[in-house]
């Protein structure tokens, strides 16, 4: 594996605050990377700083030029049918546009390249928003709460998707999230973005499916809500099996 993404000291200040104040984090090549954070902690403004709409005020970017982001909303552009909504800022050309064909086909919606995005439904649109990252062949994808605005069970579809994208594709893969079942899910390691730093930095075992009362995972999710500084009660035995089948305390928003 060769690394895709190395920053070292990483800070970006706003007015008197520093809201990255020294981040240190390697992705390697096909890593897929989930950062968690309370809300202000600064998880878009350092995705922004890899996707280069936003500069850094100190530290070391190495990040590969091919690199796209996924938004919480498509933003698709609406006078654009799917198709060309998927290509779009790419050269035009049956070449092109086969590529387009086929990203769609990977997301599921190969009969809907003609329609118009505002006829979509909400993962629909998402899905547009995937084929036109996927299209860019990207080394890195940036992914920041894309499943977010989604139902509960469009999302979980949708992490099921971009997980096999991404094990097809192979890109490194930074995903902001707040749902710690989600990066556990999804990550090969979860980190935690805390006061400007990254405070931990965890491998998530290999196994897949993951299942969330897997005894493993529940200890992972516990140790991250606890560095999220989500106050949990102390497990008592056998408690832990039944905590896990509650997707709520996963998420920390
Ligand atoms: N352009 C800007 N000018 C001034 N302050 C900013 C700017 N962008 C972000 N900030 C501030 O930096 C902090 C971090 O913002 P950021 O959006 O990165 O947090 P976040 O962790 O992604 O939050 P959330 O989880 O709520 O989306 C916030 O306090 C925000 O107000």
């Amino acid at each position: 594996m060769s690394t895709a993404v190395h920053l070292r000291g990483l800070r970006r200040v706003f007015g008197t605050r520093a809201v990255l104040d020294g981040v240190d984090l390697d992705i390697e090549r096909g890593e897929f990377v989930a950062l968690l954070g309370a809300s202000g902690t600064g998880k878009t403004t350092l995705l922004r700083i890899l996707g280069a709409l936003d500069r850094p005020d100190g530290g070391t970017v190495l990040v590969p030029e091919a690199r796209t982001i996924v938004f919480q909303e498509p933003r698709l552009v609406p006078s654009k049918r799917v198709l060309g909504n998927v290509v779009v800022g790419l050269p035009r050309g049956a070449a092109v546009q086969e590529r387009g064909r086929r990203a769609l086909a990977e997301v599921g919606l190969a009969d809907h390249s003609r329609a118009w995005p505002h006829t979509l439904s909400g993962g629909e649109a998402q899905r547009v928003a995937l084929a036109r990252a996927l299209v860019r062949e990207p080394e890195l994808l940036l992914l920041d709460e894309p499943f977010a605005a989604l139902d509960a069970l469009t999302r979980l579809r949708m992490q099921d998707l971009v997980g096999d994208l991404v094990r097809t594709h192979r890109p490194a893969v930074l995903l902001v999230t707040h749902d710690v079942d989600e990066a556990i899910r999804l990550a090969d390691r979860v980190a935690v973005l805390k006061d400007g730093r990254l405070v931990t930095d965890e491998r998530v075992a290999a196994r897949r499916p993951r299942d969330a009362a897997d005894p493993e995972f529940t200890a992972l999710r516990r140790r991250l809500l606890a560095d999220l500084g989500v106050r949990l009660p102390a497990p008592e035995p056998g408690d832990e099996q039944e905590k896990a089948g509650r997707p709520s305390e996963g998420a920390i928003r």
